[in-house]
């Protein structure tokens, strides 16, 4: 039994992750694995290169294989909700904090801070004219009405949903408008669906309060459900089943009178045999979130190896990039699928469009989501949470998972507290760290100490910031020292491959116009980018390049046909190139969490790894093309600042330093500008690239660890043994004396 399968990985997933030589699971995967077997929300928070792909994949395959697996062998009967003859609020379709009574006829939610909401399990579509009461049972805030399954629990709040206040407002979409008059305590209202003329309206205590809304056209033909949301407030239902307080007014029926052409079952949870236990093809039980391309493509990647041993069902995985002819993808998943990955702009567009379905997903999984957050995801995070059905089919909650080596960010608990389910932290180390495996040094370059700019004869190609100042040497304003230093960092890269004899490496800079000239030079001093033996080759990976490109140099890079990557931020998380030894930074990244993903990209897996940082010791006028600047920097040359309306901004790398170390709790070795990096830290024993001779597994540490301590156990144990056995044996020997 392998030591994957010890914690209940499937056998078959454990001889492929023992194929790919993983004979233990890292402490990430010890922890989380488990969890997500079991069932969990988990935030995972673990360095880089720590293997949390594999931590949430390997349990994520072999749930959605048993589930197949149970559909095929037909034991769609686990599956625990029938379709209820009665029209009730639904106890799936509805919000963490509101609990509904076991008859479905009663709601509350004591959350004072937020509103929850609720749905019935039933609604109507087609035509007709139909009621229902809802009556105020205690104090506090609330808002009745009806919403198709699109809108949010936050009844009132899209466009979706149009609900009346006790507050005496209507509201649809967030617009909030008097109506009517304020109800409370015992109030009953009654709630008018006319699906032929459009109208909502509603009445209190048998008081009809006129029209509230017309629904719009592109929403007559949706299904519309009774809809509720409280803050610490209850209310009580009858859809007809009992007699009215008030008599509806004429041509109106009982919701629960519904004709069986118009009555259409809530989606959520509604399990029912015939539509939940169905496999919807286009319906996914996994959705995997990445932030770039090259993240989505590297996951997907890992799980058809972690899935090669599954048969009967086989798991059908797909990935959902840009770049890549949506026809495609929407033919793979017309065939069907169960694990989806890929990047939120692509993912977005096939949901919206109908094509991806969220009905069936039971995993919703962010990795690096405080990349996600960052990048500006938010919204579209939770407008896909809200679509998922929080019970699955089978009666199991949705599991989202969560996880990033700079997890501890506030925007990242905001968003756990807010959409996940009691989530267990799976955090090793309590704070965003580096891995013990990744050697980091700074190299300050200083213009004022290192004249050699004055006198460069090539240098590599600035990237214009000061084409129209007087720079020249001799001329020590800020500008002529902010250009001396883009000269430098040039050479101090060359300088730190040569001294590191550096054969592969990934070099980080700020701007793509810095990768291009960076390629440039690298290439021109190497001999030529078609030179054979160009000791410089090298290939760009940024967000101007082509997405074929940009997979054919990723390609060409871990093949080891061109020795340096050069690339901005967008290669920044995740990317897992084997045993790369060396990373450069020719600035510091704008936002202090890249800069422990960008040297992650090496140390990882145990292998050793030199991360190697360029940090301006003078301000650096560097560009900033933010929304305001029309062409998002592409032949844009406005060198004025950012606060003159310009497109510029004056870096100040030592500050970026600084809070680099405040976040990290570490002070981060300088090295001169010799670039040679002492080795006593690592004994002298390391080359980077490599595993440390002495370094074992995890766990294997653990038994080195813990055998001093096992022995003096065992001692003990001995002792106090022959301590027993001398007086026990030793009394009875002397009395028989
Ligand atoms: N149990 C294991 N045994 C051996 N190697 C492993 C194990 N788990 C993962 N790896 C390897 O470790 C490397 C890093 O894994 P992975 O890419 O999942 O790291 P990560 O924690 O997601 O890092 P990042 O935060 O940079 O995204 C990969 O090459 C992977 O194949």
């Amino acid at each position: 039994m392998t030591a994957f399968e010890e914690m209940g990985v499937l056998p078959e997933i454990g001889k492929a992750v023992e194929e790919m030589d993983w004979m233990l699971p890292t402490d990430v995967q010890a922890e989380a694995i488990p969890l997500i077997l079991g069932g969990g929300d988990v935030l995972m928070a673990a360095e880089t290169g720590s293997g949390k792909t594999g931590a949430f994949c390997l349990p994520i395959i072999q749930i959605v294989w048993e589930t197949l697996k149970d559909l095929e062998a037909g034991k769609g009967s686990k599956i625990i909700v029938q379709i209820s003859p009665h029209w009730t609020l639904s106890f799936f379709d509805r919000g963490t904090a509101l609990a509904v009574t076991p008859d479905g006829l009663r709601c509350q939610s004591r959350e004072q801070k937020e509103w929850h909401g609720c749905r019935a399990t039933k609604g109507v579509q087609g035509k007709g004219k139909y009621y229902y009461e809802a009556i105020v049972t205690d104090e506090g805030l609330c808002r009745v009405g009806w919403s198709t399954q699109q809108a949010s629990l936050d009844l009132g709040t899209d466009r979706f949903g149009f609900g009346f206040g006790g507050t005496g407002k209507k509201s649809n979409n967030k617009q909030f408008d008097n109506y009517g008059e304020a109800f409370g305590m015992h109030d009953v209202i009654g709630c008018y669906l006319d699906l032929g003329s459009g109208e909502i309206k509603f009445s209190k205590n048998g008081v009809d309060l006129g029209e509230a809304f017309t629904i719009p056209q592109q929403l007559k033909s949706s299904a519309f459900f009774p809809a509720v949301v409280l803050k610490n407030a209850e209310m009580s239902f009858n859809f007809g089943a009992q007699p009215f307080k008030y008599v509806p007014e004429s041509g109106c029926i009982a919701l629960c009178e519904t004709s069986k052409e118009n009555l259409k079952q809530n989606d959520v949870g509604s399990g029912g045999a015939t539509s939940q236990s169905k496999s919807v093809k286009n319906a996914p039980q996994a959705i995997i979130i990445e932030p770039s391309r090259e993240l989505a493509e590297q996951t997907y990647n890992q799980i058809v190896k972690f899935k090669k041993h599954l048969e009967n069902p086989s798991v059908r995985e797909l990935l959902v990039i840009g770049g890549v002819n949506v026809k495609d993808q929407i033919s793979a998943l017309n065939a069907g699928v169960d694990i989806v990955v890929g990047t939120p702009g692509r993912m977005e567009d096939l949901i919206s469009a109908g094509h991806l379905s969220l009905t069936q997903c039971r995993f919703f999984v962010l990795d690096e989501a405080d990349g996600l957050l960052k990048q500006g995801y938010t919204d579209l995070i939770d407008r896909l949470h809200r679509q998922i059905p929080k019970i699955t089919s089978d009666g199991r909650r949705l599991q989202m998972i969560v996880c990033s080596a700079t997890l501890h960010a506030f925007e990242v608990k905001k968003m756990a507290e807010r959409l996940m389910h009691f989530p267990t932290w799976v955090d090793l180390k309590g704070e965003d760290a580096v891995p013990e495996t990744v050697h980091h040094v700074v190299v300050m370059v200083d213009p004022q100490k290192d004249t050699s700019w004055q006198s460069l004869r090539k240098h590599v190609q600035t990237d214009g910031v000061h084409a129209k100042d007087n720079v020249r040497p001799g001329n020590n304003t800020a500008e002529t020292l902010s250009e001396a230093v883009k000269m430098l960092k040039g050479e101090y890269c060359v300088r730190a491959i040569n001294e590191h004899k550096m054969d592969r490496a990934i070099i980080f800079c700020r701007t793509k116009l810095d990768c291009d000239n960076l390629e440039k030079y690298l290439n021109q001093i190497g001999g030529g980018s078609h030179s054979r033996n160009n000791l410089y080759s090298c290939i760009c990976l940024h967000g101007d390049r082509k997405p074929a490109e940009r997979k054919a140099n990723l390609e060409r890079f871990k093949k080891e046909e061109a020795k340096f990557l050069i690339c901005t931020d967008v290669a920044a998380r995740g990317l897992d190139i084997r045993g790369l030894p060396f990373m450069i930074n020719i600035t510091l990244p704008d936002e202090k969490s890249n800069y422990v993903h960008r040297i992650g990209r090496v140390g990882r897996a145990e292998r050793m790894g030199l991360a190697i940082s360029l940090v301006s010791s003078v301000p650096e006028k560097v560009w900033y093309h933010g929304e305001w600047c029309s062409s998002r920097g592409r032949n844009c040359w406005n060198t004025r600042l950012t606060d003159e309306g310009g497109c510029c901004i004056w870096f100040n790398e030592p500050r970026f330093l600084a809070e680099i170390e405040d976040h990290l709790n570490v002070t981060i070795q300088q090295v001169e500008p010799d670039v040679k990096v002492p080795v006593d830290d690592f004994d002298g024993k390391v080359t980077y690239g490599q595993k440390r001779a002495q370094a074992g597994s995890g766990y294997e540490n653990h038994v080195a660890q813990m055998a001093p301590a096992v022995q003096e156990l065992s001692e003990l144990e001995s002792k106090a043994q022959l301590l027993y056995l001398k007086r026990h044996f030793g009394k009875q020997t002397r009395n028989r004396n």
